[in-house]
């Protein structure tokens, strides 16, 4: 699903408009509308006490319009304008008209006013600023904003969260909604997945209002959000007149004394996503452990016992999956060098080789192009030094990934993977991935897609999600804190089941 920007949102909106030539407040009233049938849904007439907050422009708007649909079905409300500028959307007046025709008259919320009592069995329904907000909130809305957050009532933000915007990190942290719901309009919005801003998003959902297809269609966007249907076309099935050839020899390199178990997870992981051939590189200390722990995969050695010092291997690997366990010694870091000087295959670079490039950004240039470089964010910071917001470290890691020409996978709660100059945001996995080997695993995976033939984009965008996938299959059974790095490789093979399973209603439709 396409991630727009404000712009690009306010464009499908008039695009809408045009198309079926309706007007803007008919639009308003079918956004309200869906919100209504939402909670009407939920509610199913229930008598809580439902308390508006609605600002003055489109989003307040859309809180008028709920506010008439509530009133007519018998609900108990409260509807409050928060009147911040004298500037009303024409919408939102003839909205507010319609309310009053209703017999219905908010309180008018300003400077001066009491804040009103919001108890924690409250609803309050947050319809204060939408997508236009455009600078931050005068002390007294963010007063009001504050006041809210701190009544523990289940907060309904429509359309986002009021306070944050859509494009950039908020003026004042302060002065943000926290939400227990977003109901967001068509399609979603990028700040609902980054580690700054999506802390005021607790749950979201999309709310398909009808913009015009065509446009969204046609619309290239900097962000995606990664889910099943952006997945499944991508996955590349078995084909019977196949032998293990067919699916690639991956060579997993890394390891250091202690530090077997990375590659022991990584090759099993390879292995498991279906690479044909696993070839693993360790130092000697880990030969027996690895062909006792993982017996599909082969073993080479190096000279030295405890640590990597160089590295043959005799053939060319489909894809090479280098750096996890593998350490910082100085005699591994010139190993390294050597090795990305001559090898051609594209790799995957993930823990300490992300370090060992950082530490040495001239090797970057050896890194063969479409390569997979998956850092967290510390060894991301590494590679491409501070940034001041998520949204700067976005524009710097897009800058990096087209430097040299690489894959950039970013973990974190919702991995982003950046590729000539656009970024694909996952939605899999949970906060029990947080795991030692967690990393190593989708290392292995990542490689072993390749191995099969995903491009490497592709590798990277259905790995990650597949093994949050495999993270979330495993978390309902174990919970959250037992989940393993192992648990997460004996669920890649439920996971690839999961893709194609049918939702149950389609089962109920088949069987008809
Ligand atoms: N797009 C769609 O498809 C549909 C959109 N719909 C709804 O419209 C919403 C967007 O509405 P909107 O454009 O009227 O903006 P909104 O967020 O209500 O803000 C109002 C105005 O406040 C102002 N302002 C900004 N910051 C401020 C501040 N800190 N303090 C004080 N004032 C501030 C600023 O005006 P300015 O003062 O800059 O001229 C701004 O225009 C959207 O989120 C969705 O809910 C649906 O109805 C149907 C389909
Ligand atoms: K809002």
């Amino acid at each position: 699903m396409k991630i727009f920007t404000a712009h690009q949102i306010y464009e499908a909106d008039k695009s809408t408009i045009k198309k079926e030539q309706i007007k803007s407040d008919e639009l308003m009233e079918r956004a309200a509308t869906q919100l209504f049938e939402w909670i009407h849904s939920r509610l199913r007439g229930t008598q809580v006490n439902i308390q508006l907050f609605c600002g003055i422009g489109n989003n307040g708007g859309d809180g008028m319009v709920l506010a008439r649909k509530l009133q007519e079905h018998g609900y108990s409300i409260k509807v409050y304008v928060v009147n911040y500028s004298d500037k009303r959307s024409k919408d939102f007046l003839l909205n507010l008209e319609r309310l009053k025709e209703n017999k219905v008259w908010p309180d008018f919320i300003n400077k001066e006013s009491d804040l009103p009592q919001i108890s924690p069995n409250d609803i309050v329904v947050d319809a204060i600023f939408g997508i236009g907000l455009n600078r931050a909130p005068d002390a007294w809305v963010g007063n009001l904003i504050q006041h809210i957050n701190g009544s523990r009532a289940f907060v309904l933000s429509v359309d986002v969260p009021s306070g944050l915007p859509v494009d950039r990190n908020p003026w004042n942290k302060e002065y943000v909604i926290q939400s227990s719901y977003v109901l967001s309009f068509q399609l979603p919005k990028l700040v609902f997945f980054l580690p700054e801003t999506g802390v005021y998003v607790n749950q979201w959902e999309i709310v398909d209002i009808g913009l015009n297809p065509d446009f969204i269609a046609k619309t290239d966007a900097d962000f995606e959000l990664i889910g099943r249907p952006e997945v499944l076309p991508m996955y590349r099935p078995r084909l019977k007149f196949s032998h293990k050839g067919t699916y690639g020899h991956s060579v997993i390199i890394g390891g250091s004394y202690g530090k077997i178990g990375a590659v022991q997870l990584a090759t099993n992981a390879c292995l498991s996503v279906g690479s044909g051939l696993v070839t693993a590189f360790v130092p000697k200390c880990g030969y027996d452990s690895l062909q006792t722990a993982v017996p599909e995969v082969m073993v080479l050695t190096g000279s030295r016992e405890k640590g990597i010092s160089e590295i043959e291997i005799p053939f060319e690997p489909t894809v090479v999956g280098i750096g996890v366990g593998i350490g910082l010694d100085g005699d591994t870091v010139s190993a390294f060098g050597n090795f990305l000087k001559k090898v051609n295959s594209p790799m995957v670079i993930d823990a300490d080789g992300l370090n060992i490039l950082s530490q040495n950004p001239e090797m970057l240039t050896d890194v063969p192009g479409l390569s997979v470089l998956t850092p967290h964010p510390k060894e991301l910071q590494r590679l491409i030094g501070n940034w001041t917001s998520d949204f700067d470290k976005l524009e710097k890691a897009k800058a990096f990934a087209s430097k040299y020409n690489i894959v950039l996978v970013i973990k974190g709660a919702h991995t982003i993977t950046i590729y000539k100059g656009k970024g694909y945001v996952n939605t899999t996995g949970n906060p029990g991935m947080a795991t030692a080997g967690s990393g190593d695993v989708l290392t292995g995976m990542i490689a072993g897609l390749m191995a099969q033939g995903y491009p490497s984009v592709e590798a990277a965008i259905f790995g990650v999600y597949l093994h949050g996938l495999a993270g979330d299959l495993g978390v309902s059974s174990k919970g959250y804190e037992a989940l393993k790095a192992s648990s997460l490789i004996e669920n890649i093979g439920s996971a690839y089941s999961e893709l194609f399973r049918q939702p149950e209603m389609e089962q109920k439709d088949n069987t008809q």
